[in-house]
């Protein structure tokens, strides 16, 4: 007696599948009324048997539905008015004398849609509703068995019974499509999100990379530099272990910008930053620190080790000459070394001693390498 065809509301597991409809319902009284009247025609019932059936298929429906619709949780209500039902329609099999045909019809409609509506909990309450409506007749009136039905009767009932499991079944099947295609959408819209997703986190790295990383020479930069070093700091102090900074400076670097242009400025930038990371541990950061500065910062490295390499790299550039643009460059560099912890114990402040240190190998005459715990001394003889 009810019917789940408003696909709206989406099913939750209280409410099964399905969902009452009122209108389904009234078609499925007129249709008990029809079987009704087809197997009064066949009994030769007289007057009042027909005000009873027509109170119950057309008014009650009517009355019960609008009693329903004014409650406040319809839902509820609607739980209520199917048990009536299924307490009256056993009523009358009984009353009518269990015509097998009609009882199975009825019984199988009314049984489905409250498993639809309700799932287990709707097949127990139908079962009960059944047995109280069927019990109840058979204590008013007895058990008066006349299960035949003529013909018309038995093909109404069929077909009714027939017309609400196709109904069932449609709805079912409108239910799982749905189903699928909401699968469908949602499988969609998460392959969308991987994507997008890919996407950010591949623009992510980019500017990670951006942030960290010089455009000219592809050396890391200062930021990263500032936010490395302090903490190399702390693991070398937490190591007992020394850490060494190699402050470079390309000597006259106006002058190749002048002389040569700035293209080849910038190539002389790029070929001494391939020089520096060249040799470059894989802890070793080096960093262009600004213009035609680089820094290197070397953990675990005495000053010793640090002086020869800085030596090794301004002989390097001081011995090679570079064709730029067809033209012969040669270069040369001055450096400052500092080492942790004897120039300095914060990041400020061995900076500083790597640039005190360069200063002096500018003031002495570039093209040389200084140690900052060295005063005044040149480390390195000029080329
Ligand atoms: N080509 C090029 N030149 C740069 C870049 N960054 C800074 N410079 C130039 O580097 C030069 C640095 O000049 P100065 O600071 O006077 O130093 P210098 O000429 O190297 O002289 P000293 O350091 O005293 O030996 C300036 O002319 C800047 O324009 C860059 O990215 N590319």
């Amino acid at each position: 007696m009810a019917s789940p065809n408003d696909l709206d509301t989406p099913p939750t597991a209280d409410r099964g599948w399905g969902r009452l409809n009122p209108r389904h319902r009234l078609a499925s009284w007129g249709w008990v009324w029809a079987v009704c009247l087809l197997l009064g025609q066949e009994r030769g019932w007289p007057g009042l048997p027909w005000v009873a059936v027509t109170l119950q298929c057309l008014v009650y429906p009517l009355l019960s539905q609008g009693w329903a619709r004014r409650q406040a949780d319809p839902w509820h209500a609607a739980r209520w008015v199917l048990t009536l039902d299924a307490v009256c329609l056993a009523l009358w099999v009984v009353w009518l004398g269990v015509p097998l045909w009609l009882t199975y019809a009825l019984a199988t409609a009314s049984v489905t849609s409250f498993a639809a509506l309700w799932g287990r909990a709707g097949l127990v309450r139908a079962g009960l509703a059944w047995a109280g409506g069927a019990g109840l007749a058979g204590a008013l009136w007895g058990l008066h068995l006349q299960p035949h039905m003529g013909p018309a009767a038995t093909a109404c009932s069929m077909l009714y019974l027939t017309a609400q499991l196709a109904w069932w079944a449609h709805v079912l099947q409108r239910r799982l499509s749905r189903l699928s295609q909401a699968r469908q959408q949602l499988a969609h819209s998460e392959r969308q999100l991987r994507q997008q997703l890919g996407v950010v986190s591949a623009l992510q790295s980019q500017w990670q990379e951006q942030a960290h990383h010089d455009a000219l020479t592809g050396l890391f930069n200062r930021r990263f530099l500032d936010a490395t070093l302090a903490r190399e700091l702390v693991r070398c102090l937490r190591m007992q272990s020394p850490l060494s900074l190699i402050l470079i400076d390309i000597d006259h670097f106006k002058r190749v910008n002048d002389e040569h242009g700035h293209a080849a400025g910038d190539e002389v930038l790029r070929r001494l930053a391939f020089l520096l990371s060249n040799d470059a541990r894989a802890s070793d950061v080096v960093c262009r620190h600004g213009g035609e500065e680089f820094l290197l910062m070397l953990p675990h490295m005495p000053l010793a080790t640090a002086l020869a390499r800085a030596e090794h790299y301004r002989a390097t550039l001081a011995a090679s000459v570079m064709w730029i643009g067809g033209q012969p460059l040669n270069c040369t560099l001055s450096a400052g070394v500092a080492c942790y912890p004897a120039d300095g114990q914060t990041a400020e402040l061995l900076v500083a001693a790597a640039d005190q240190a360069l200063y002096r190998a500018k003031r002495s005459g570039r093209n040389q390498v200084v140690a900052a715990s060295d005063e005044g001394a040149v480390q390195s003889a000029r080329a």
